[in-house]
């Protein structure tokens, strides 16, 4: 969340897209709720994007369970092997422009298995995450609400720092803070 909010900050062009969206299909009237999400694929396009570049799981380990060959490579048994998920998702030779926060590089392909093993923030196979679908749904729900609700605006004229820092769950060293209106355009408050 905070890694999406960061990166749209940073993108006002793509907060707008998302917030467009959400007036079209949504509206003021109303909250956006879990049943508008399928109407969303912009919003879910910058979920996926902020999960290519900010998984929430980096780094993933697994153990073979007996000897195997990856791309060449002999695996015995027992080998506790680390998927740099991080990296994989950077990767200059199946990314176009790979570090470039680009949401729309997902468009048409929002449902499907995206290509292979290049884009698994929720691991994959038997041990992949069993809690995707809830955390895509509150994400969208989340994310989507605070789009509807808000508007978002960074604190200063500089860029949003995005500096990762270390841990099991990629934490940003510093903590965003952001400028925040109501949607209707009254108040004005500085967020943490
Ligand atoms: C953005 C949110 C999340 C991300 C990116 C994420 C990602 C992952 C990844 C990469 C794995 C390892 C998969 C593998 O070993 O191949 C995993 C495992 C797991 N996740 Fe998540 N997860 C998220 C949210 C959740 C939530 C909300 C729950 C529960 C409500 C959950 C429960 C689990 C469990 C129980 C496992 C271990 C599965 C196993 O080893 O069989 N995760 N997750």
């Amino acid at each position: 969340m905070e890694w999406a909010m960061s990166l749209l900050l940073n993108h006002p062009k793509f907060l707008k897209k998302a917030r467009d969206e959400i007036d079209k299909q949504v509206g003021q009237e109303r909250f956006l709720e879990e049943s508008d999400l399928p109407k969303l694929p912009y919003l879910n396009n910058i979920i996926n994007e902020t999960l290519r570049l900010y998984p929430a799981a980096p780094v993933v380990m697994h153990e073979s369970s007996k000897d195997c060959n990856v791309g060449g490579f002999h695996v015995p048994s027992n080998t506790m092997l680390v998927m740099n998920i991080w990296a994989m998702q950077r990767d200059p030779n199946v990314w176009l422009e790979p570090l470039k926060f680009n949401p729309e590089r997902f468009e048409g392909i929002e449902n499907e298995n995206v290509n292979g093993f290049k884009y698994i923030p929720f691991g994959s196979g038997r041990r992949r995450c069993p809690g995707e679908g809830l955390a895509t749904r509150m994400i969208g729900l989340t994310l989507g609400s605070l789009i509807q609700c808000f508007q978002w605006k960074r604190a200063g004229e500089e860029m949003v720092d995005m500096t990762e820092g270390s841990g099991l769950t990629l934490p940003r060293t510093n903590p965003l803070v952001a400028r925040v209106n109501r949607a209707q355009g009254q108040g004005s408050k500085t967020v943490k």
